[in-house]
Order: structure tokens, then C-alpha cells, then sequence
């Protein structure tokens, strides 16, 4: 078997973040939770709940509701239906007692650009009360968290790049000690280190008790850093379980064998029946064979015979190991990318 099989198959077997067990209580319980804009249904009922300590992940293409969900869940937009409680209180525009104990990075940046990252800090401690020197010191402990602290009084925000604006604008969410942090895909437009900066934060905050909601369309972030994963299409949460369980269930290596026209044509000569299969389908348009298998040995197998079969010559060859891609692709239909 090749290098690049073994790559493959230790890619399936890698260690995934743990679900917590389910006796935890609930932080956070979404019912029947439902949101028009104008007579247009983009939450069609929404039931969830997120345990004390989880990382919980709210997987979903562009337009799926994932802000509108967060939105509702942080108190800046009525449901038209249904309820939110957090620790057992209800959520609401008004209920700014429980604004307090939660904290949302939302994905549009909040930060000051002509004020420096201390400057930034101090102020918002103050909104929530703040002051003196555990105002200072808890600025300076968030800039610790995230990795800022000597970017504390230069240069002023707006010359950080971007993934050093975002990480200010975790620490500033971290100013009031939230117990629920819940973060609007805080990774869009942030360079890699920045990127592995924020998930080791996240980890680490996570680690010592808080409990996260992060959301994403990025499917790669969610498997890495999530324990528990909800899929998210059309204002609804089609699945939701940890990782490993979505991989077992819904888990699929897709290999696509593009060919010459040739072999295609030789292909749906002896075996017809391939032109509308689904685990080995041939296209003779784009001269291309998919094969879809539970496990990636499988796929590669299967393909391996067909190549060995008919002499085939391939002309490049794509390969998806079992992933929330993939998984996303086989409840959807659609590839989260679209
Ligand atoms: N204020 C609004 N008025 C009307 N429609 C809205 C409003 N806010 C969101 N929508 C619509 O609701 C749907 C869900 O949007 P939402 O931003 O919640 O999706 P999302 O999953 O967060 O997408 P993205 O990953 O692009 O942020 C979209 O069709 C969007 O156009």
C-alpha cells in the first residue's frame, strides 16, 4: 500500500475531541425555536441542548441560520416561537442579568481601531462594571489568554492584523469572566497562526470549565475542536451527536477515478448497469467513476479492481476519506462548500 493510502487511513482513525457524558446539565435548551424575517422561514424549529463544560459545534453552509440561531440564543433577536433558556433562565432582549453570565464573539469585529488593545480592554470591563486595578488586571489576563500581551499599548488596533484584531476581540468577550462563550465562525479571514492561536485559547478555556458554542462552514475546524457536533441546513439541525457517532453513522470515503473517454466507453459496454449505480457510478460525460464505501480501504478497493480490470490508465484520481464533509454530503445531498 502506498504512503499516501497510509496518510489516508491514519487520517480516519486520528483522535477526536470527547463528548462529555450526558448526565451534565444543561447551560443552554433551545424549544421549538423558530425565526421569520418578513414572512420568510429561516429557523424552521430549533430543539438543543448544550451540557455545562461541552464545545459544542454548529456546523452549516452559508445561509443554513447559524447567526440568526446565535443571534437568538444571545438575546439580540426575539424568536418568533419557541424558547431559550440559559442556566435555567429565560433569554430575552431584556433580560440583561443573563447578558452578563454569557459572552458572544460575533463575526463582524467589535473592536475600537483607534484605541489600543489595553485601551480597548479597559473599556469594555468598564461596561460591565469594572473598575481599578481588577479592571487592569483582568485586561491584562485576557491579553495573556489570547496571546496579545505585548501588543498592549502599541500600535492601536486598527494596525493589528487580522487575526491579532480577532484574537482582541475574544479577549474583550473575556473581560467579564462568561461562563457560555459562544463564537460566530471567529476564524473567517485569520492567518494560520493567528488561527492556531485562537483554537489552543479555545481549548484551554474549555479545559479549565468553560462551556463553548462555536460555529463554522468550515468543516475541518468543527471535527478538530468540537466534542459534539449539530449539522445545520435550511434553518434546521438535520443531525447532532459527537463526531466519532457521525462518523460511524453517516461516515463515507467517496474516490472519484477520472478516465479517458475510451476506458468509460469499454466500462459501459461490459458493465451497463454502472451508469446509475450509486457505490460505483460511472459518468461517461465527464468520463469520471465515483465510488461511494462506509470505509476509504473500501473505495480504494473497489477502484483498484475496476483499474486492474479494464487496464485502466488513470487520469487523476480524487480522494475524500470519512469526514463532516462527507457526512454532510450524504444527509444533504450537497457538499458544504456549494
Ligand atoms: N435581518 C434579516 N432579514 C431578512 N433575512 C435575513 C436576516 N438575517 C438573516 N436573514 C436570512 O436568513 C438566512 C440565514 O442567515 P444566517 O446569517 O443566519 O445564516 P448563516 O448560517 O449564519 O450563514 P453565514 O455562514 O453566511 O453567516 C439567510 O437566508 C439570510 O439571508
Amino acid at each position: 500500500m502506498s504512503t499516501a493510502v497510509h496518510d489516508l487511513m491514519d487520517n480516519e482513525t486520528r483522535i477526536k475531541p470527547e463528548a462529555l457524558p450526558e448526565d451534565r446539565p444543561a447551560v443552554l435548551q433551545l424549544r421549538g425555536l423558530r425565526k421569520k424575517f418578513g414572512g420568510h422561514s429561516v429557523i424552521n424549529g430549533i430543539d438543543l441542548d448544550v451540557r455545562e463544560g461541552e464545545f459544542f459545534g454548529l456546523l452549516g453552509p452559508n445561509g443554513a441560520g447559524k447567526t440568526t440561531t446565535i443571534s437568538i440564543v444571545s438575546g439580540l433577536l426575539e424568536p418568533s416561537e419557541g424558547s431559550v433558556d440559559i442556566f435555567g433562565d429565560k433569554m430575552s432582549r431584556h433580560n440583561s442579568k443573563l447578558k452578563k453570565k454569557i459572552a458572544v464573539v460575533q463575526q463582524d469585529l467589535s473592536i475600537y481601531p483607534q484605541l489600543t488593545c489595553m485601551e480597548n480592554l479597559l473599556f469594555f470591563g468598564g461596561m460591565y462594571g469594572l473598575g481599578g486595578r481588577k479592571l487592569k488586571a483582568k485586561a491584562m489576563e485576557a491579553l495573556e489568554i489570547v496571546g496579545l500581551s505585548d501588543r498592549a499599548n502599541k500600535p492601536r488596533a486598527g494596525k493589528l492584523s487580522g487575526g491579532q484584531k480577532r484574537r482582541l476581540n475574544i479577549a474583550a468577550a473575556l473581560m467579564h469572566d462568561p461562563k457560555l462563550l459562544i463564537l460566530d465562525e471567529p476564524t473567517v479571514g485569520v492567518d494560520p497562526q493567528s488561527r492556531n492561536y485562537i483554537f489552543e485559547t479555545l481549548q484551554k478555556l474549555n479545559r479549565d470549565g468553560m462551556t463553548l458554542i462555536y460555529t463554522s462552514h468550515y468543516m475541518e475546524e468543527v471535527e478538530q475542536l468540537c466534542g459534539r457536533v449539530g449539522i445545520m441546513d435550511h434553518g434546521e439541525i438535520i443531525e447532532c451527536n459527537p463526531v466519532p457517532t457521525l462518523l460511524d453513522q453517516h461516515g463515507q470515503a467517496v474516490v472519484r477515478l477520472k478516465i479517458q473517454a475510451a476506458d468509460a466507453a469499454r466500462i459501459l459496454e461490459a458493465e451497463p448497469e454502472l451508469s446509475d449505480s450509486v457505490s460505483l457510478a460511472l459518468d461517461t460525460e465527464a468520463n469520471l467513476v465515483t465510488c461511494v464505501a462506509p470505509k476509504l480501504v473500501q473505495a480504494l478497493n473497489r477502484i483498484n479492481r475496476l483499474i486492474g480490470d479494464y487496464r485502466i490508465e488513470p487520469v487523476n484520481c480524487e480522494v475524500l476519506p470519512p469526514s463532516l464533509e462527507t457526512v454532510f454530503l450524504k444527509l444533504t445531498g450537497k457538499s458544504l462548500r456549494d
